[in-house]
C-alpha cells in the first residue's frame, strides 16, 4: 500500500493499527517481552494519536538507547502485592509502569467497585510517557481518577538555586453523561521536559519563565535550559509557589509513599543512553456511584455547561478527542522522516 501523505508538510498518514503494529516490533527487537512491547505500543502510539507530541513517537528513539544502555528491564515481571482492602502496591522490578500497572489494572478495578475507594502504588518504575492513558480507562468505567508520577531533577522548586524536583506531571478523569471523561494531565514545571527537547530540536525559542541558564538566569533558549539549565515551577513570576507545593506533593506521593526513588535520587551515570527516570506512580479512583448521592456524571455535565456558559469553550481533553477523531479517520499524523527512521528500527519485515 502506498502511503498517503499531507503533501507540502512532509507529513504522512499512518493507520493507527499499523503504527501500533510496528512499535511494538520495535519495542520487541530491542529487548523487551511482548507484553512489555504491547503496553508501551498502545501508551505511545495512543499519544501520537491525540496529538499528546512530547510523549508520541519523538519518545522512541530514548526508549531505545534506555532498553540499550541496560538501565531498564524490557523483560521485568511485575508482582502485584494485596496490602489491605483498599490498597494494591505493584514491584514493577526496574520495568516500565505501564506493564505494572496492566497487572495490577482489574483487581485495583474491583478493590475500587467494593470499597468505593482504592489506591494501586506502582514503586521500581520507569513513567516515560503521558499519563492521560492511565486514568481516561477509568473513568469511561464510571469511576474517579487521580495518577501522579515524578520524574528526574530538572526543576528548580520556588525561589530555589538547583533542580531538584522532576517535571511531576498529575492526571485526573471524571466521567460525563452527555460526552467522553473530562481529563486533565499536567507537567507541575512550566512545561514538560519534552517539549523543551522538541523546541530544541526545532530551533524555536521558548517562554520567558519556563526555565533558567546554568547560572541561573532566565532563558528563552531551550538548549541552555537542558544543558545545565533547569526548568522552574509552573505558575510564573508570581505564581511558582504553586508549581513547586504540587511538585513536592508529587514526590511524596508517587515516591515516598509507593517506596520509589525520589526525583533527585537515582543515579544513571554509569548507564549512558538512559532516559527514563526510575521512580515511582501512585493511582487513586473512587467510585461516584458510593460516594456522591447524586449521579456524579450529571453533576459533571452540569459543570462544564456551566463553565462554557461562562465562556470556557475548550476544556481540557477536548483538543485530544478532536485529534483523536481525525487520526482515526484519516489515518495519524507523523513527520515522514521520523516515520522512515522507525521503520527501520523496527528491522526487515518493516523497512
Ligand atoms: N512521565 C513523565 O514523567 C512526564 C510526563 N509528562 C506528560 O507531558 C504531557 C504534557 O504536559 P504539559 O506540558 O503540562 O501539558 P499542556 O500544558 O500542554 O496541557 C496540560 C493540560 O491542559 C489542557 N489545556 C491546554 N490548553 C488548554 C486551554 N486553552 N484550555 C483548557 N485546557 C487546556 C490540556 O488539554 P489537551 O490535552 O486537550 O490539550 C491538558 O490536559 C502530559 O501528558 C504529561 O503527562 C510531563 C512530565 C513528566
Ligand atoms: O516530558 C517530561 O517532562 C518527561 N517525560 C518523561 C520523563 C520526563
Amino acid at each position: 500500500m502506498t502511503t498517503p501523505t499531507l503533501g507540502p508538510t512532509d507529513q504522512v498518514l499512518i493507520p493507527f493499527d499499523e503504527m501500533r503494529a510496528v512499535l511494538c516490533q520495535i519495542f520487541e527487537r530491542h529487548g523487551t517481552s511482548a507484553e512489555v512491547a504491547a503496553a508501551l505500543a498502545d501508551n505511545c502510539a495512543a499519544a501520537q494519536r491525540d496529538g499528546a507530541m512530547s510523549h508520541g513517537l519523538f519518545r522512541i528513539p530514548g526508549y531505545v538507547s534506555t532498553l540499550k544502555s541496560g538501565w531498564v528491564d524490557g523483560k521485568a515481571v511485575p508482582v502485584v502485592e494485596d496490602k489491605a482492602p483498599g490498597f494494591l502496591s505493584v514491584d514493577a522490578a526496574n520495568g516500565y509502569a505501564q506493564p505494572a500497572y496492566r497487572a495490577a489494572y482489574e483487581a485495583f478495578v474491583r478493590k475500587v467497585r467494593a470499597n468505593g475507594i482504592a489506591l494501586l502504588a506502582i514503586r521500581r518504575s520507569h513513567h516515560f510517557a503521558a499519563l492521560w492513558p492511565d486514568v481516561e480507562p477509568l473513568a469511561r468505567e464510571g469511576l474517579v481518577a487521580l495518577t501522579m508520577v515524578n520524574s528526574m531533577a530538572c526543576v528548580v522548586p520556588s525561589g530555589g538555586n538547583k533542580a531538584l524536583f522532576g517535571t511531576n506531571p498529575i492526571a485526573f478523569a471524571a466521567p460525563r453523561e452527555n460526552g467522553d471523561p473530562l481529563v486533565f494531565d499536567l507537567a507541575t514545571s512550566a512545561t514538560a521536559h519534552g517539549d523543551i527537547q522538541i523546541a530544541a530540536r526545532a530551533g524555536h525559542e521558548v517562554p520567558i519563565g519556563y526555565g533558567v541558564d546554568r547560572h541561573g538566569e532566565p532563558t528563552t533558549k531551550p538548549k541552555e535550559i537542558l544543558e545545565g539549565g533547569a526548568l522552574l515551577p509552573f505558575g510564573g513570576e508570581h505564581g511558582a509557589h504553586k508549581g513547586s507545593a504540587l511538585a513536592m506533593m508529587v514526590e511524596l506521593l508517587a515516591a515516598a509513599l509507593t517506596g520509589g526513588n525520589f526525583s533527585f535520587e537515582f543515579d544513571w551515570s554509569q548507564h549512558p543512553g538512559a532516559q527514563s527516570p526510575y521512580t515511582g506512580q501512585l493511582i487513586i479512583a473512587i467510585d461516584p456511584s458510593l460516594t456522591s448521592g447524586q449521579n456524579f456524571a450529571q453533576r459533571c455535565e452540569t459543570l462544564v455547561q456551566a463553565m462554557a456558559d461562562a465562556g470556557q469553550q475548550r476544556q481540557p481533553g477536548d483538543r485530544r478527542y478532536e485529534q483523536r477523531a481525525r487520526s482515526m479517520a484519516h489515518g495519524v499524523p507523523v513527520d515522514a522522516a521520523q516515520w522512515q527512521q522507525l521503520l527501520e528500527l523496527a528491522g526487515p519485515a518493516h523497512a
